[in-house]
């Protein structure tokens, strides 16, 4: 079954303990978007609302390194409490080596790419990875329009998977709403991430629904 991942990064943080458990009987993951003001052109949050939200929910936190040198931070955010640290290729020159930190913390290391990465740049790591997070927009804020022409790409993966017999999930982030999500979830997709299509809405678990109904 598809999994949804809400991001909190289109959460009111000023309550953000009740915007988690706004979505908790619904939501298999909480996604929690990291961006430092360089690798992307927005700055949200640290470790510290890692560990701050982790006694909050039993959900696994699957936190998206949008960060220059992830190296410098993957031990702080792995003893917050993520369960799952994803970092982007265009980030990582040791890429290879980034993974293996995070797996030496019992995290499960996610490998991301932008829109404009080809699947190629990725595919001598994708035997180490669990997750490939497959962005669907250019990454840096909330509430952006789907880029169709990533669909190629998650199609790809899924065949790369299949073919080699994979471990990893296919994630997609960015644009993701009921209108989208049946492309990415014939395509291959595994989880979708959704911020706006969830935490803009009054109620969260009739968004989740229609989410979910939209391809079930
Ligand atoms: O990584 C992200 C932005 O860089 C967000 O997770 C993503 O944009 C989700 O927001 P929305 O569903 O509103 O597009």
């Amino acid at each position: 079954m598809t999994k949804v991942a809400p991001s909190i990064l289109s959460a009111n943080f000023a309550t953000l303990k009740d915007e988690i458990k706004s979505v908790e009987v619904q939501a298999d993951y909480i996604h929690v978007d990291v961006m430092d003001g360089h690798f992307v052109p927005n700055i949200t949050i640290g470790p510290m609302i890692v560990e701050a939200i982790r006694p909050v929910t039993e959900l696994p936190l699957d936190v998206h390194l949008m960060i220059e040198n992830p190296d410098q931070y993957i031990d702080a955010f792995a003893e917050a409490g993520a369960d799952i640290i994803s970092v982007h290729e265009e980030a990582c020159p040791h890429l290879h080596r980034v993974i293996q930190q995070i797996r030496q913390h019992d995290v499960k290391p996610g490998v991301v790419i932008n829109p404009a990465t080809p699947v190629s740049a990725i595919e001598p790591i994708l035997q180490e990875v669990d997750l490939v997070l497959v962005m669907t927009v250019n990454p840096g804020f909330g509430g952006q329009s789907f880029i169709d022409s990533t669909v190629g790409k998650i199609e790809d993966l899924a065949k790369l998977k299949a073919d080699y017999g994979f471990d990893y999930e296919i994630e997609v982030d960015g644009g993701v709403k009921p209108e989208t999500a049946k492309t990415c979830v014939e395509a291959g997709a595994d989880v979708l991430v959704a911020g706006s299509a969830v935490f803009k809405q009054d109620d969260r678990q009739a968004a989740i629904e229609a989410i979910r109904s939209s391809y079930e």
